[in-house]
């Protein structure tokens, strides 16, 4: 009866390769993988076969569809029925076996915890000027980092440089506080989070599948990585909880942890059962760590690595922050209204904003999402029985050569409209759609124009004297990043021909 029931698709479910007890598909999609460098390629290659934008497979027991295009990719993220999330191994043991936090929760749970961290990023600023005074103060503190090696003309790997100064904003307005640059706490959380973006994919990798496989290969598998992963960020949360616990304050709201609190005692003076509770707080803590770190800063160091590759896009880029950022101060958010319509044809003016825009569709355009259908349901005129994994490829819509023509090409200029400013495209999907969006965005999106235009102000980013340019093709894995490589810093006080900008900028006003 197993076999049968495992070898059985769905009356009506979407067109696939035929799949194998226990298995499923996947030997298969493993085999096409390696053959053709990624996940999303090996989808793609399967949607062109079956002749479908949404793909029917089994991987290990879990029924999973893929849903690719625009069309096929909007009806799962607008509609109520795929708000789940999936609910295996791999995602129980990313919240440390309690399915909790908001990003891989669902149902009342997620939508009462998903409510809290909107309403309490918006009061905290959010967007606003504590936001942005946190994002200038790690700005200057890795501008002074780097100083040195551009004052000797050494070449630097920006990769290792970029993660701590993100993670600090997050951790400032979750915890209140900012690890030193160096601190080996911090150190270790980034490299065992790297290694995690590295080893997983898409569907959470074999452990998402067959999670049995860690008794026998615990190391291979990434079991023991996410166990250290876990033992590591849970004793710095509850070990920061409790300390917010002995300074509490009540009506005083330092950062999210406060105001979590906030929510716990209000219950508890109440005598109300709520979703509010220590357990919960260190996983919406670990779900900013973990949602928010590398997604941006593996687009920041990417949107530089272009500068790198098109030094004409970087010097316009520059003659924009020159021509609107006065002296003496380092670029704020306010600028961005200015940015790119100074200049004359749309051409000549691909302006900051635009470029970082440019840099998250053009290469950073897979962050895996994966949704689960609440209820019985239909996808594109398909049965998707309750349970159903849902894989969301929006590497097929920012890929998509009918829309966009030359995707793989760099153009920011695209993204622009006639009067130099950011053009809205609904095709741009990199912070999902609908009730489940990104709820990281405004703060990304500020963190990447602060620190890109910001290290853009200060220096001349090129490949060093005999090193090979940097590689455009990605390092694949859960949170994609670029491959190793070195530049060279030249101060802007020190190009040749370069309109001069002014050093020791103070960032914050009375620092
Ligand atoms: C460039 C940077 C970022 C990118 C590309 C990105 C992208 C995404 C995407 C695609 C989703 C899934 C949406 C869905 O399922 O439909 C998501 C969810 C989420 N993001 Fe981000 N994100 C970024 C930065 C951040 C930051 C800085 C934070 C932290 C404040 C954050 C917090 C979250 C959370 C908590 C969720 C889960 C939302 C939910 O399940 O309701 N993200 N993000």
């Amino acid at each position: 009866i197993l076999l049968v029931h495992q070898l059985s698709r769905p009356h009506n479910f979407p067109p696939g390769p035929r799949w194998l007890p226990l298995l499923g598909n996947l030997l298969d999609l493993k085999r096409l993988v390696r053959k053709l460098g990624s996940q999303h390629a090996a989808f793609e290659a399967l949607c062109e076969e079956h002749g479908t934008a949404v793909l029917g497979l089994r991987l290990g027991s879990d029924l999973v569809v893929v849903a690719s295009g625009f069309e096929a990719v909007t009806e799962v993220l607008t509609s109520d029925a795929f708000l789940g999330r999936p609910d295996n191994f791999f995602m129980r043991l990313r919240t440390m076996g309690t399915r909790k936090g908001i990003t891989t929760t669902d149902g009342a749970l997620w939508s009462e915890q998903r409510r809290f961290a909107v309403r309490h990023f918006r009061q905290l600023g959010y967007g606003k000027v504590h936001m942005e005074e946190l994002i200038l103060a790690e700005l200057k503190d890795l501008l002074s980092e780097l100083d040195p090696a551009a004052e000797q003309a050494t070449a630097v790997s920006l990769g290792p440089l970029l993660p701590p100064s993100v993670l600090n904003v997050l951790w400032a307005l979750t915890a209140g506080t900012r690890f030193p640059h160096g601190d080996p706490r911090l150190q270790r959380l980034l490299d065992l989070m790297s290694q995690r973006g590295k080893a997983f994919d898409m569907a959470g990798g074999v452990l998402g599948t067959l999670p049995w496989l860690r008794h026998l290969a615990p190391e291979r598998t990434g079991y023991n990585l996410l166990t250290r992963l876990n033992a590591s960020l849970k004793e710095l949360l509850e070990e920061t909880i409790a300390a917010h616990h002995a300074s509490y304050t009540q009506g005083r709201t330092r950062d999210l942890i406060d105001a979590y609190l906030h929510e716990v005692k209000a219950h508890q003076s109440e005598g109300v059962e709520s979703t509010f509770t220590d357990e919960q707080l260190v996983m919406v803590c670990l779900d900013m760590f973990l949602a928010g770190s590398y997604t941006t800063s593996n687009t920041l160091n990417f949107a530089l690595m272009l500068m790198v590759l098109h030094p004409d896009i970087q010097s316009k880029c520059f003659k924009d922050i020159y021509n609107n950022v006065e002296k003496g101060r380092l670029p704020s958010l306010t600028d961005r209204q200015k940015f790119g319509a100074s200049s004359q044809a749309p051409t000549d003016r691909p302006s900051c904003a635009g470029c970082t825009a440019g840099s998250l569709v053009v290469l950073y355009s897979r962050v895996p999402s994966g949704r689960a259908a609440l209820s019985d349901t239909t996808l594109a005129g398909h049965n998707i029985p309750q349970g159903t994994v849902v894989l969301i490829n929006t590497h097929s819509i920012h890929h998509d050569r009918k829309y966009w023509k030359d995707p793989h090409a760099f153009r920011p200029e695209r993204f622009l409209n006639a009067k130099g400013k950011i053009q809205p495209d609904e095709r741009l999907l990199n912070f999902g759609l609908g009730k489940r969006r990104c709820l990281g965005d405004a703060l990304a999106r500020n963190c990447l124009f602060l620190f890109f235009t910001g290290m853009l102000q200060r220096f001349r980013l090129s490949v060093p004297p005999g090193e090979t340019p940097p590689s455009r093709e990605p390092v694949p894995g859960l949170t994609q990043c670029p491959q190793p490589y070195r530049v060279l810093l030249t101060p802007r006080t020190a190009c040749p021909g370069s309109p001069r900008t002014p050093r020791n900028v103070s960032p914050l006003p009375g620092a």
